[in-house]
C-alpha cells in the first residue's frame, strides 16, 4: 500500500492540470492512467480534429483573396494532412507528457484506477498486477467520457465508427454517414468533405441546436455548399450491412442513406462505469455531481473534474476546473482559508455564466455565455444586438467574400453583455475579448472606451455598440 497526499485518476488535460496544482502546493500526487497521458483532447479529440480541420480553412481563406489566389492551383493534399495531424498527436505517443509528470514531480502508476474505498484506489496494470493507493487528502476523478452509441436496431452492430475512429483515421472513406448535428459532427462533416469522402448528415432537430440559430444556418449554407447532403429533422430507425460491406441506414420516414462508414456523434457518455464508485455510495456509470469547489456532493474527500462532472464537457473549462480544485485541495489539507465565495480562487464559477466554445468548421462559431434563446429561457430579460460581419472593414480587408454575423446579447437590467457569438473565417480568436467582458461585468458604456483597432474584424465591437446606441450623459 503506498500512501500519497493525492490521487489523481485519469491523466487528461484536466487531471493533469489537477495534479499541477496539487504538487505546487506542496502535495505529494500521483496520476492513475490506463491509457496514454494527455487523454481524449490530446490523441482522439480537440488536438487531431483541428489538425484535420486547419488546412481546408487555410486553403479557402488564400482562395478568397485576389493575388494570392491565383498562387493556389494545387488540391488538398490528404497524405500531408494525415501526416500533420500524425505529428500533433506525437504518433499517439506519450513520451513527452510524461516527461513533463517527471519534471513536475507527480508520480504515474499505469493502469485502470477503481476506488475500493473511502481514499482507497486499486490500479490493475496491463500485466494484471494491482498497486493499491490511499491518499491522506483526496481523490480526484478526471476519467473523462466516451462516445455514445445510441440503442438504435442494428448500429452496434455496425460497427459505426465513434469520435476516435474519425480522429485517427488512416484510409480516408469513399462516402462517410454522420449521425448528429451537434459539435463533434459538424467539425467531422467540415474535414471529411476535404480530405474527399461524400459525407451524409443525419440530424435529429437542426446543425447546433444549442447556438444562435444564424451561426447554424451559415455552418449549415457553407457545408451545403461544399457538397454536404444535411438531412434535417431525421432520425435512424434501422441500421444493417450489406455482404459487401456498405453501412444502409433506414430512417424513420423510410429513406435510406447508404454509405461506407458511419460516424456516431450524438453526445458523450462518462467514464464511471467500472471505476468502483459501488464501493462509496455513488452509482457506477452516472455523470459526478459536484459544489462550486468541484468535491462530488456527500462526501469530503472526492473530487470530479472535467467531462466527468458534466458541467462543461471542454478542455478549457475543465483546466480551468482542475486549478481551483487542486488549489482548494492544497489550501483544505493546510486548513488554510477556502476562498469558496463567487469568483474566488477555490471555485468554477465561470461554468455557470461564462463558457467559452470554439467551433471549429469552417466558418467557425465562437460562443461565449446565454444566447438569446437560453436567456429567455433563464428568464433573464435582454436585448440583442447583429451587425453583418461583412460589412466590417477588417473583415473586407481579410477577404472578397467575407461571410459572417455577429450578436451580443445583453442584460436589460444591468446593462451588461451576457452573451456573444461570432459566425465566419477565423472568428475563434474574437471570442476572448467577450469573455472578459462577461466575467467582468464590464457594463455597456465602459466598453465604448475599449476601441478596436482598425482595419480588424475586432471592429464588430464598435458597430454592435453603435446598433445598441450611444449612451448620453446621465440627467440629460
Ligand atoms: C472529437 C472531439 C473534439 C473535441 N475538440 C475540442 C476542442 O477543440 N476544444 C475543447 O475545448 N474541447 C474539445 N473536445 C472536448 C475535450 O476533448 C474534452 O472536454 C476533454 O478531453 C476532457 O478532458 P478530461 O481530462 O476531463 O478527460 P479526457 O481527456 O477524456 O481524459 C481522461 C483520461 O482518463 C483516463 N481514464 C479513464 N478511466 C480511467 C481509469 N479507470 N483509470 C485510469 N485512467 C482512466 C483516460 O484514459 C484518459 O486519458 C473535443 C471532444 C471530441 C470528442
Ligand atoms: N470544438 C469544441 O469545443 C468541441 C469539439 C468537439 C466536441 N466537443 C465537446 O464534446 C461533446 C460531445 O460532442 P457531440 O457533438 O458528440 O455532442 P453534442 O451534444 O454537441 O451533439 C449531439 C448531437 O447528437 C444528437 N443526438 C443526441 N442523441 C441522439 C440520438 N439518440 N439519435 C440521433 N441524434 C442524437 C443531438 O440532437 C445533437 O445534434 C460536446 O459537449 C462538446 O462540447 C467540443
Amino acid at each position: 500500500m503506498t500512501e500519497y497526499d493525492v490521487i489523481v485518476i485519469g491523466a487528461g488535460p484536466v487531471g493533469e492540470n489537477v495534479a499541477d496544482r496539487t504538487a505546487q502546493g506542496g502535495l505529494s500526487t500521483v496520476v492513475v492512467e490506463s491509457e496514454l497521458v494527455g487523454g481524449e483532447c490530446s490523441y482522439w479529440a480537440c488536438v487531431p480534429s483541428k489538425a484535420l480541420l486547419r488546412p481546408g480553412a487555410a486553403l479557402r481563406a488564400a482562395a478568397d483573396v485576389d493575388g494570392a489566389k491565383q498562387a493556389v492551383t494545387g488540391e488538398l493534399d490528404v497524405a500531408g494532412i494525415l501526416r500533420r495531424r500524425d505529428y500533433m498527436v506525437s504518433d499517439w505517443n506519450d513520451e513527452g507528457q510524461v516527461k513533463w509528470l517527471e519534471e513536475t514531480h507527480i508520480d504515474l502508476v499505469r493502469g485502470h484506477g477503481r476506488l475500493t474505498g473511502p481514499k482507497r484506489v486499486a490500479v490493475t496494470g496491463t500485466d494484471g498486477e494491482i498497486t493499491e493507493l490511499t491518499a491522506r487528502h483526496a481523490v480526484v476523478v478526471s476519467t473523462g467520457s466516451a462516445g455514445l452509441v445510441p440503442d438504435t436496431p442494428g448500429l452496434a452492430g455496425i460497427r459505426p465508427w465513434t469520435s476516435r475512429d474519425a480522429t485517427s483515421v488512416k484510409d480516408v472513406p469513399e462516402s462517410l454517414a454522420i449521425i448528429g448535428g451537434g459539435v463533434v459532427a459538424c467539425e467531422m462533416a467540415s474535414a471529411f468533405t476535404d480530405l474527399g469522402s461524400r459525407v451524409t448528415m443525419i440530424v435529429r432537430s437542426r446543425l447546433l441546436a444549442n447556438q444562435e440559430p444564424f451561426a447554424a444556418q451559415l455552418v449549415h449554407d457553407a457545408l451545403a455548399e461544399r457538397g454536404v447532403t444535411i438531412l434535417e429533422g431525421a432520425s435512424v430507425a434501422e441500421a444493417s450491412r450489406t455482404p459487401e460491406g456498405t453501412a444502409s441506414l433506414v430512417l424513420a420516414d423510410g429513406r435510406e442513406v447508404a454509405a461506407a462508414e458511419v460516424l456516431v456523434a450524438t453526445g458523450r457518455v462518462p467514464r464511471t462505469t467500472d471505476i468502483g464508485l459501488e464501493s462509496v455510495g455513488l452509482k457506477p456509470g452516472s455523470w459526478l455531481d459536484v459544489d462550486d469547489t468541484l468535491r462530488v456532493t456527500g462526501t469530503d474527500w472526492l473530487y470530479a473534474t472535467g467531462d466527468v462532472n458534466h458541467r462543461a464537457l471542454m478542455t478549457h473549462q475543465g483546466k480551468y476546473q482542475g486549478r481551483a480544485a487542486g488549489d482548494v485541495i492544497a489550501a483544505r489539507a493546510a486548513d488554510r482559508r477556502v476562498d469558496d465565495a463567487p469568483w474566488g480562487a477555490h471555485v468554477a464559477t465561470a461554468d455557470h455564466s461564462a463558457v467559452p466554445q470554439v467551433v471549429f468548421s469552417d466558418p467557425a462559431v465562437a460562443s461565449v455565455g446565454l444566447t438569446a434563446a437560453a436567456a429567455e429561457r433563464a428568464g433573464i430579460a435582454v436585448r440583442v444586438r447583429d451587425y453583418d460581419m461583412s460589412a466590417v472593414s477588417g473583415a473586407y480587408e481579410a477577404a472578397d467574400h467575407y461571410r459572417g454575423q455577429a450578436r451580443l446579447v445583453i442584460d436589460d437590467a444591468r446593462n451588461v453583455v451576457v452573451g456573444a457569438t461570432f459566425a465566419g473565417p477565423d472568428v475563434a480568436e474574437l471570442l476572448h475579448a467577450a469573455t472578459i467582458a462577461i466575467v467582468g461585468e464590464v457594463p455597456i458604456a465602459r466598453l465604448w472606451h475599449a476601441v478596436p483597432a482598425y482595419p480588424t474584424v475586432s471592429e464588430v465591437w464598435l458597430r454592435l455598440l453603435e446598433a445598441d446606441g450611444r449612451p448620453t450623459a446621465p440627467g440629460r
